[in-house]
């Protein structure tokens, strides 16, 4: 992939892809194309059939998808595996037929099975039960995760497949219902200090454990591999370390500077026990993230303060 190399990053206005366009521009990468949805929405095959033929990339990052935190997922399973199934097949179909030169699909360590021998190894895709709050997103992942290594056997179509673990970072989503659990926590810790309230509520017992990427380590992962791995086999994406909910809300609480108490709402539902990905494939690569939880837990929160200034 040349510096003049025509890049599609598809979601540019996500987490993600957000992190990737500033990445590829950072490295130098100048010809990018970063539709928003109401630009192309990619549930439409014609309109995304005529935006290739018109455009025609060489490199894509599928970075478009229904995303949600767990109560989203877990409300909505008809949407999340509706608009992701959709998403993806026209993506990796049409950049296949459109002649793209290489395509990464990012999947989800929520694709492995609930409850996986940890650290969970890219062996461990369908060798047991998916946790039933994100079975529906999961499946639709895991559909693409067959559709791009189908692509490469039949039709020799160079996609590979990312297994990201919980991401985060600036440009996240902040939405209580909807959002993943670190942008819910920065905003609680915050508007209570604001408020001067005496507790937060987190959801659950406390005690799953998940694993943390910053997006912009995230980006220079997926740009990474998109110029140096090319296999059938799925790759993990992490830290390769975990941190229990309990144990993070406590270290977001000391960042935002609340000094008020911590209450469980254990009406809300855990999820996966675990989900701590085996790195060794990757970091065997050469590859390895730049931030620690707590510096990205601190640039992270400082950008929320400052979107919140600015608007
Ligand atoms: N966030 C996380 O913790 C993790 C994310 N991932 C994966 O990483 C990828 C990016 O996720 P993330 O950046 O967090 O998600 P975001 O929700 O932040 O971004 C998703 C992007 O997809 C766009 N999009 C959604 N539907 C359509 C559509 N029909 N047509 C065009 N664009 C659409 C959204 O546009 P709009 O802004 O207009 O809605 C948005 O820009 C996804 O594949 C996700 O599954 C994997 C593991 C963890
Ligand atoms: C990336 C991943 O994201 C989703 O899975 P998840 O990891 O369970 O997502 P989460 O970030 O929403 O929660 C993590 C943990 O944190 C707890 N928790 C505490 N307090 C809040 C809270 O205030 N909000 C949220 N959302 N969670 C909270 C919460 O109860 C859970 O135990 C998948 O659906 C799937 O989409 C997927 O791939």
């Amino acid at each position: 992939m040349d510096r003049s190399a025509k890049i599609l990053v598809a979601g540019a206005r996500g987490l993600v892809g957000g992190a990737i366009v500033r990445q590829l521009r950072a490295q130098g990468f100048e010809n990018l194309l970063t539709p928003f949805r109401a630009e192309l929405d990619l549930t439409d095959r014609a309109a995304l059939d005529a935006y290739l033929a018109q455009h025609k990339p060489q490199f894509v990052f599928d970075a478009a998808a229904k995303v949600g935190g767990i109560q989203a997922n877990n409300q909505f399973p008809g949407d999340f595996i509706r608009d992701n199934l959709l998403i993806q097949t026209n993506l990796i179909d049409a950049s296949y037929r459109a002649g793209v030169e290489k395509f990464v699909f990012l999947g989800s360590s929520c694709i492995y099975p609930k409850f996986a021998p940890q650290p969970m190894k890219e062996e461990h895709l369908l060798t047991g039960i998916l946790e039933p709050t994100n079975s529906a997103y999961a499946v639709a992942k895991i559909a693409g995760i067959e559709m791009v290594k189908s692509y490469r056997r039949q039709f020799g179509f160079k996609g590979i497949s990312l297994m990201p673990t919980n991401l985060y970072g600036p440009g996240d989503n902040y939405d209580l219902n909807n959002s993943h659990v670190l942008p819910a926590l920065i905003r609680k810790f915050h508007e209570a200090k604001q408020s001067h309230a005496k507790e937060v509520v987190i959801w659950g017992t406390g005690t799953p454990r998940r694993e943390f990427l910053h997006c912009d380590d995230l980006a220079d992962a997926a740009i990474f591999l998109m110029q140096t791995y090319d296999s059938d086999d799925i790759i993990n994406v992490g830290v390769g370390d975990d941190i229990a909910i309990g144990e993070v809300a406590r270290m977001i609480k000391e960042i935002v500077g609340f000094d008020g108490a911590l209450v469980q709402d254990t009406s809300k539902p855990d999820g996966t026990p675990r989900k701590l990905l085996d790195v060794s494939r990757l970091t065997a690569l050469g590859w390895r993230p730049k931030l620690s939880l707590r510096e990205g837990i601190t640039q992270t929160y400082a950008a929320y303060q400052a979107t919140l200034a600015a608007a």
